[in-house]
């Protein structure tokens, strides 16, 4: 042993230390939760010794041998990113010598000295490359998601469903953190439960009254932006037909983007910016106000005059827009605002009439956001509503929420500690209880701010047998890169060694066969799969349907045509039928206690405690109506009629 483990043996004891450090493990993602993991996996020696789990391993001969000796790399990061400046104050194993280089490269460079032991293998790439199919995933112990965005820790989830390999799922929000241990058929996985959308505003308020800041944002960034240099505000999931907004409003709405699209006819003529600006603040703003009753509680606007504000700007208020821009921590004026859109109304044509086809909101992109700032703040001038700087603006626009290094770095310490249990649950009982409890894992919730206990853990909640990313079988469907293998082999195999009969099936570009569709049975399979994410999903559809098949892709490369499933055969049993809520397993909605899902942007461990003590007092209540004689509300599926029946 050497001295470093020390510390590491004495709180963890000599197996689990062992565990450790022969275990392999991913890392996806190496910004603000991710190197504070990665320092912390290699301080603990993960991965310092060579890897007696993964399909690498094999026990190796020489006890003293160390990963890094060994050539074996005992962690695998992957990050597809380079380093940013902005990265600088939280991504600590980055400096400012690194900007622009890969963070994976630089992540492992940096912690590689920590641990000279650990071999750490680093890679500057997505996740989603093929390359890392499920073979790849199947090599490892564990895996750990530092992810920021939903697509790429679905993407892992299913990845570690299908090779069967634990995953630590992690994210913060401000103050608040995440950590949950996934294991497919132990606990529920990522998707098991539904992730809040976006919230939309209604379009109303956006378009007719608004009231505060990011009404005038989200009305520049979802409507004006995509009217003039885009497609419109239908596609937009920040807007949207309420039951509240009303619909002769909501038709006046559509015949003003229909004006509005006349006016991007004169795009590229020097009175586009006037015809803009006085459509836009101007004309619709007085037919807003000629609307009495709507007013008749709120202030009504106050429309503004291009020439009017013009008059008192420098001559050339393109170039002025283009120096007041620069000043993005300043309130500008509204005049200052007048500027700015003029010059970024200007930036904006001549991007779109030298090519540029759809211009859309990126709050790094600079020239949409000099828009987006101007226009807002123009609109909330109107509106009577504060004006703000742009780089308020940006953190609204871009629902910027700021990342707090603590919150990173106590979280990432959470996955470490869960890593711990689930390495634990290895040790000695495989097939057990420790086994089927993770090793006692749990879902942690980090709250820096509260004035309670910072961290909470709640117990993980079984698999939800209707999710549709855990609940299918998963199996491994080889395609020989050589030739092509035709769709028309894989419904074959699907009938002759599976049994389905009437069955769809699916992949990332949508339905490609089913018994009404046979069109492509002739076309390659490897086009679909290289399409899509690598999964294709086979659903029966014939009267007793045997649960979903997914099937993860592996493109070989060899001289061969022709796809092979593993395992070869299956027998798969029926889908099972749907469960009253009372009996599904501790999933019905009523009574389970729904955790948060992780960092997604309201992520909220508050809020998965108080569900969970509404549900208790759910469950309390329901005892005592029973016990008070008074019928319980019983619901009856009957040939997919709800009823809802009271003896
Ligand atoms: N598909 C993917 N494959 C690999 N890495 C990914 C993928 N998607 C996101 N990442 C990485 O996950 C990391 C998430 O880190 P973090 O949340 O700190 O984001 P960031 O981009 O570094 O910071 P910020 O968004 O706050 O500026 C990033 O380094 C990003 O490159
Ligand atoms: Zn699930």
């Amino acid at each position: 042993m050497q001295r470093r483990d020390r510390g590491i043996a004495q709180s963890l004891g000599l197996p689990l230390t062992k565990c450790v450090k022969e275990s392999r493990v991913l890392l996806v993602g190496a910004g603000g939760i991710g190197c504070e993991v990665l320092k912390n996996l290699v301080c603990c020696g993960f991965g310092s010794l060579p890897s007696v789990y993964g399909a690498q391993g094999g026990v190796v001969d020489g006890t003293e041998q160390t990963a890094a000796s060994s050539n074996k790399p005992g962690i695998v990061v992957v990050d597809l990113d380079t380093i940013d400046l902005s990265n600088l104050n939280r991504q600590f194993l980055f400096r400012k010598k690194h900007i622009k280089k890969p963070k994976a490269f630089v992540a492992k460079e940096t912690a590689s000295q920590f641990n000279p032991s650990v071999n750490i293998d680093a890679h500057h790439a997505s996740i989603f490359d093929s390359q890392y199919n499920v073979d790849f995933f199947e090599t490892f112990d564990l895996v750990v998601n530092a992810l920021d965005n939903l697509a790429a820790r679905r993407h892992v989830n299913r990845m570690c469903l299908a090779a069967n390999v634990p995953l630590i799922e992690s994210g913060t929000t401000g103050f608040n953190g995440q950590v949950q241990a996934i294991k497919k058929g132990a606990t529920e996985c990522y998707d098991c439960n539904p992730k809040p959308v976006q919230k939309s505003f209604p379009i109303c308020t956006i378009r007719s009254t608004p009231s505060q800041s990011i009404h005038c944002i989200v009305w520049a960034k979802s409507y004006l932006l995509p009217e003039l240099f885009g497609t419109s505000e239908e596609e937009s999931a920040d807007v949207a037909v309420t039951e509240g907004d009303n619909a002769d409003e909501v038709a006046k709405l559509k015949e003003e983007a229909e004006a509005l699209k006349n006016v991007r006819r004169l795009m590229g003529k020097s009175e586009f910016a006037q015809e803009v600006f006085d459509k836009v603040f101007h004309d619709d703003i007085e037919r807003l106000r000629s609307m009495t009753e709507m007013w008749q509680s709120r202030r009504p606007p106050e429309s503004l005059s291009f020439d009017k504000l013009k008059a008192g700007l420098n001559a050339d208020i393109i170039k002025h827009g283009r120096t007041l821009a620069v000043q993005d921590q300043a309130v500008w004026s509204v005049q200052d605002d007048v500027a700015v859109f003029t010059y970024s109304l200007d930036t904006l044509s001549n991007r779109c009439l030298t090519g540029e086809k759809v211009i859309e909101f990126d709050k790094d992109d600079k020239d949409t956001l000099d828009f987006v700032a101007s226009a807002a703040n123009l609109r909330s001038h109107i509106f009577d509503i504060p004006l703000h700087s742009e780089w308020e603006i940006k953190q609204m626009a871009g629902n910027i929420i700021p990342a707090i290094a603590t919150s990173n770095a106590l979280t990432a310490s959470l996955c470490v500690m869960e890593a711990f249990k689930i390495m634990r649950s290895r040790l000695g009982s495989v097939g057990g209880k420790e086994e089927a409890t993770l090793g006692g894992a749990k879902m942690v919730f980090l709250n820096s701010r509260s004035t309670e206990r910072m961290i909470t853990t709640q117990n993980l909640a079984p698999p939800n047998p209707d999710c549709p990313v855990c609940s299918p079988v998963y199996a491994k469907l080889r395609l020989q890169d050589g030739g092509e293998a035709m769709l028309q082999e894989l419904v074959d195999v699907l009938r002759e060694k599976v049994g389905y009969e009437d069955f769809a099936i699916t992949t990332g570009a949508g339905i490609i066969y089913d018994p009404d569709l046979e069109d492509n049975l002739a076309k390659p399979l490897k086009d679909y799969v290289t399409q899509g994410n690598g999964f294709i999903t086979v659903s029966d559809e014939s009267d007793e349907a045997k649960v979903d098949l997914v099937l993860s892709t592996v493109v070989q490369i060899g001289d061969e045509a022709g796809l092979e499933l593993v395992p070869e055969s299956m027998e798969l049993p029926s889908k099972p039928k749907k469960a009253l809520p009372e009996e599904a397993n501790g999933h019905a909605a009523k009574v389970r206690a729904t955790p948060e899902t992780v960092a997604a942007p309201t992520t909220n461990p508050s809020a998965g405690a108080k569900r969970k003590r509404e549900a208790e007092e759910e469950v309390e209540s329901a005892k005592k109506r029973a016990k008070a004689g008074k019928p319980e509300v019983h619901v009856v599926e009957d040939d997919g009629a709800i009823l809802l029946d009271d003896d």
